[in-house]
C-alpha cells in the first residue's frame, strides 16, 4: 500500500482537492479535523494544553477555544512549538492506526504542515498543492471571517513553497485558471503505474 502525503499552505486548496480524491474512491485522512477531534477528546492532550495556557483554553462545553489558542500560538514561536509537540505525535499515532484498517492500493494524508511537522518519512510520495500567495490570502479571507493580518500570521508559521516544492514528488498548481482535475487524474494514473509495477 502506497502512502501519499498531500500538502500545501493555508488556502492552497487542500480540502478541495482532498474532496475530489475522496470522490474518486481513495481514502483520505484529514489531519486538521483529526487534530481538532483529538484536542477535544484526548485527556492527555487536554491536560497538557490546560497546564500550558490555563483552563480557559477550553470552553465550558469541553471543546477547545480555537480563537484563543490561535491568537496565542500564531504570535509566539515557543508556544506553537509546544502545542505542535503535544498534538502532532497523537495525530501520527492516530494516522498509523487508521492506515492499518485501509485496503486500497494507496491512501492519502492531507496536512498543511506535513514538512513543518517533519512527517515526510511516513510517506512513499508527496504531492504539493501550489497556489500564489495573494490568491491564497484572498480565498481564505472570503472563506472565513478573518483578516489579512491573521492569514499572514499563519503563513509566517509555515515553510515557503519553494522549499516544499524541492521536497515533493508531484505538484498540483491550483491558481484560478489552472486545470486541477486534469492534474489530479494524471498523478493518480502515475501512482497506479507505480503500484502495479510493485505488485
Ligand atoms: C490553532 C487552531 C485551534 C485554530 O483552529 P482553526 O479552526 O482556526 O484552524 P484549522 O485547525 O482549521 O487550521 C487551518 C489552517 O491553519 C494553519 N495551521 C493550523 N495549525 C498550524 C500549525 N501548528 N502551524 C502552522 N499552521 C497551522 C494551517 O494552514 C491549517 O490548514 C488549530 O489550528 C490548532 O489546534 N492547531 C494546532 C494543532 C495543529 O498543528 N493542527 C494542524 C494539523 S496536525
Ligand atoms: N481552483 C480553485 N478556484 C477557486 N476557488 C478555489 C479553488 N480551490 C479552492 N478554492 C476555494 O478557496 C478556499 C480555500 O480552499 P480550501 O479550503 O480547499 O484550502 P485549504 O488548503 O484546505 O485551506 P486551509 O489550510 O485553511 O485548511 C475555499 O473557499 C475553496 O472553495
Amino acid at each position: 500500500m502506497l502512502k501519499i502525503g498531500l500538502t500545501g499552505g493555508i488556502g492552497s486548496g487542500k480540502s478541495t482537492i482532498a474532496k475530489i480524491i475522496k470522490t474518486l474512491g481513495y481514502p483520505v485522512y484529514i489531519s486538521d479535523s483529526k487534530a481538532s477531534e483529538l484536542i477535544n477528546r484526548d485527556e492527555e492532550i487536554k491536560r497538557h494544553l490546560t497546564e500550558l495556557f490555563g483552563k480557559d483554553i477550553y470552553q465550558p462545553d469541553g471543546n477547545l477555544d480555537k480563537k484563543r489558542l490561535a491568537t496565542i500560538i500564531f504570535n509566539d514561536k515557543e508556544a506553537i512549538k509546544k502545542v505542535n509537540g503535544i498534538v502532532h505525535p497523537a495525530v501520527t499515532r492516530d494516522f498509523m492506526t487508521w492506515c492499518s484498517a485501509q485496503r486500497r492500493p494507496f491512501l492519502f494524508f492531507e496536512s498543511a504542515i506535513l514538512f513543518e511537522a517533519k512527517l515526510e518519512h511516513l510517506f512513499d510520495y508527496i504531492i504539493l498543492i501550489s497556489t500564489d500567495l495573494e490568491t491564497r490570502v484572498e480565498r481564505v479571507i472570503s472563506r472565513d471571517a478573518t483578516t489579512r493580518e491573521k492569514v499572514i500570521e499563519r503563513i509566517n508559521n509555515q515553510m515557503p513553497d519553494e522549499i516544499k516544492q524541492s521536497k515533493s514528488n508531484f505538484v498540483i498548481y491550483n491558481n484560478n485558471d489552472d486545470k486541477v482535475i486534469k492534474q489530479i487524474l494524471s498523478i493518480i494514473h502515475q501512482l497506479n503505474n507505480i503500484h502495479s509495477k510493485q505488485a
